[in-house]
């Protein structure tokens, strides 16, 4: 399949105490889920449902579940796909080397057989049964997951979340073409606010667990610039997000349901990046803007994208 070899993890690395698996053995479902990072891919899916929900086409319902279900099959591929990459990588990182991968539950094959056959499933369902603009995406934002971010620039440049970063603001994007079969301004807008989201998100995660990136040898900005460059970015970032969250409500493509809590929102968010930026710890244990800010950038683009839906579901 891979011509990668059989062994549980990349050539030349400890097995972290597990026993290799014999080759009949298909391994756990459990752990099959979890090479589909399911608790990331529930917010990529929930932006991808908004995206559709935004649309104004009053899509068929099972047109519409059937495009979803694509999109989180294919965001899981992906997710797989990324771990049956960097397995060396996982295993050197405490917060990721329980994985399949590098503790062993999994072979690599058997990773990337279960990855391309969702990547390819999902893809020709998508073509076939909704459109294939939708489709097109859809291929696009798996590729740029897997071979832009993970196996390009991850390793290489800290400016890898930002660019491979843009993987992830794909889904509604891909949402709003499985109803319309097109791209437009508001769909671009949804882009633009996750690709401007992402780094800040990252980047005050990475400033509290910057020593495992440390000792896999990551180039994240926190190990590469130091901590006051990366709060400093973090800042950066939000001033466009800032903006291009507030723009479907500024130019007209939304009404007061979504700009009200969007208003709130950014004030919120705003707040929280100027706090980390002004933080001036060195240890984890004083990292509490940080950990704030990174928590709520989940809760945020959760509610942003659900108020853009419910706004524009009351304005048809
Ligand atoms: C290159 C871009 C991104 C990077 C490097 C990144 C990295 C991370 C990391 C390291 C975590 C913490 C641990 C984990 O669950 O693995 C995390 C958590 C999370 N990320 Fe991201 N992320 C990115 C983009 C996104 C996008 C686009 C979304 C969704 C739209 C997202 C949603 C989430 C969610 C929901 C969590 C919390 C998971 C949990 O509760 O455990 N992330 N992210
Ligand atoms: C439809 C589709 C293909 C969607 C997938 C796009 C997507 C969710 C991209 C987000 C990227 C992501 C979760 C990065 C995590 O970083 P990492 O992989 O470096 O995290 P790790 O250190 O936890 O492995």
């Amino acid at each position: 399949m891979s011509g990668a070899p059989t062994s549980p993890v990349a050539p030349g690395l400890p097995l972290a105490g597990a026993a290799p698996l014999a080759s009949t053995d298909f391994g756990d479902w459990r752990d099959y889920l979890a090479l589909t990072k399911p608790r990331v891919m529930a917010l990529v899916v929930f932006t991808a449902l908004m995206g559709l929900l935004a649309a104004p086409v009053a899509v068929h319902p099972v047109i519409g579940f059937t495009a979803i279900l694509c999109i989180a099959v294919a965001g899981g591929a992906a997710g797989a796909l990324n771990q049956w990459y960097e397995a060396d990588l996982d295993a050197k990182m405490k917060r990721t080397r329980g994985r399949p991968l590098p503790a062993g539950r999994l072979t690599r094959d058997q990773a990337f057989g279960f990855a391309m056959f969702l990547a390819i499933g999902s893809v020709t369902i998508m073509a076939l049964a909704v459109n294939l603009a939708a489709a097109g995406l859809l291929v696009l934002s798996i590729l740029f997951y897997v071979l832009v971010y993970t196996v390009w620039l991850k390793r290489r440049t800290p400016q890898n979340i930002v660019i491979g970063g843009a993987a992830g603001a794909f889904p509604p994007m891909i949402g709003w073409a499985a109803a319309t079969g097109d791209v437009t301004l508001l769909p671009l807008l949804m882009f633009g606010i996750i690709f401007l989201w992402t780094p800040p998100h990252f980047w005050s995660l990475a400033l509290f667990v910057k020593t495992d990136y440390r000792e896999a040898g990551v180039p994240m900005l926190p190990v590469s610039h130091g901590l006051a460059e990366t709060r400093r970015q973090v800042l950066l970032y939000t001033l466009p997000l800032v903006t291009a969250a507030l723009a479907p409500w500024a130019l007209g493509l939304t009404g007061l349901v979504y700009g009200i809590p969007a208003l709130a929102l950014n004030i919120v968010f705003l707040a929280g990046a100027v706090r980390v930026a002004g933080n001036r710890a060195e240890d984890p244990a004083g990292m509490k803007a940080e950990k704030q800010l990174f928590a709520f950038s989940i809760l945020y683009l959760f509610a942003l994208f659900a108020a853009l839906a419910a706004d524009r579901l009351v304005l048809a």
